[in-house]
């Protein structure tokens, strides 16, 4: 893990000459990474039924099944925000999507549940990655504070 050397709790360019160019994981990097794969999901067919919410007009017995009411629509809005803390917020709020569906659905080969099995194994393949990366960068620059204060 990278961990601060004495030098570098110097300003850069001190009397010390020149630093150490340090290579410290991105904690902020999930954001974009998330966005990507949002648009990528909004260009799915497959994500159709899930751009925007449920009308209550066309299925009046939703809010009555459903209780927490999600779509990538609202992900989308969260995130743009800044209202997402980590990956892991904006990944339980897209498993929502994906549970409402299979509560709602009278049948599981119900051609729109069929479609966020499809959805849920992509986006489930590709968040791995970004909360593995995120956990990571946040354990560094955890070990980066400790090491400042240790040098103060
Ligand atoms: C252009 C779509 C606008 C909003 N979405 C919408 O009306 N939906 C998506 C959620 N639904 C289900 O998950 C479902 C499972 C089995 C049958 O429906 C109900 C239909």
């Amino acid at each position: 893990d990278f961990c601060l050397q004495e030098e570098d709790t110097e300003a850069p360019g001190t009397s010390s000459g020149h630093r150490l160019r340090q290579v410290v994981p991105d904690r902020d990097a999930w954001k974009e990474q998330c966005k990507n794969l949002l648009n990528y999901i909004f260009e799915c067919e497959d994500s159709e039924p899930f751009r925007q919410p449920v009308d209550p007009q066309n299925y009046p017995d939703y809010h009555g099944i459903i209780d927490t009411p999600m779509d990538f629509g609202s992900v989308k809005k969260t995130l743009g925000e800044d209202r997402y803390e980590n990956p892991i917020e904006l990944c339980k709020d897209t498993r929502l999507i994906f549970a409402n569906a299979k509560a709602y659905t009278p049948n599981k080969r119900s051609k729109i549940y069929s479609m966020t099995l499809r959805l849920s194994a992509f986006f489930e393949e590709q968040i791995r990655t970004i909360i593995s990366e995120y956990k990571t960068a946040v354990k560094s620059s955890d070990s980066h504070k400790r090491a400042a204060v240790k040098t103060q």
